[in-house]
């Protein structure tokens, strides 16, 4: 099971091989403002998903909501560190 830190390992990794077919380097490409979009969608369907479906489904749209945070992190160059030390 991948766990937050190793999927983070593995962004970041993407984001300087850059990998073809990678949706990663693709959404890097896109920019700050469309991640950022993307991440206010992801969080209204985890708010949906919480509210009207099962937790299984909620689960997995977290799990998309923190992989979209996460590229937003690679993409304005950010560490695990500079978030943790807020935690
Ligand atoms: N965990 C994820 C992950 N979660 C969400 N997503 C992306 O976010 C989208 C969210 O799905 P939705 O159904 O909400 O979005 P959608 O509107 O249908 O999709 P889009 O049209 O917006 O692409 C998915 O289609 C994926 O493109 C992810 N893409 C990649 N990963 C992991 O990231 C790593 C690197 O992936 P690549 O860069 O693609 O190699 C791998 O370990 C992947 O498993």
């Amino acid at each position: 099971m991948k766990t937050f830190d190793a999927l983070f390992a593995e962004l970041t990794e993407k984001s300087v091989t850059r990998p073809e077919g990678s949706g990663t380097v693709k959404e890097l490409d896109a920019g700050v403002h469309a991640i950022g979009k993307k991440i206010v969608e992801e969080a209204a369907e985890v708010w949906m998903a919480a509210e009207y479906e099962t937790d299984e489904r909620t689960a997995e749209e977290i799990s998309q909501l923190l992989y979209h945070l996460q590229v937003l992190m690679v993409a304005k160059g950010l560490r695990l560190e500079d978030v943790y030390t807020h935690l």
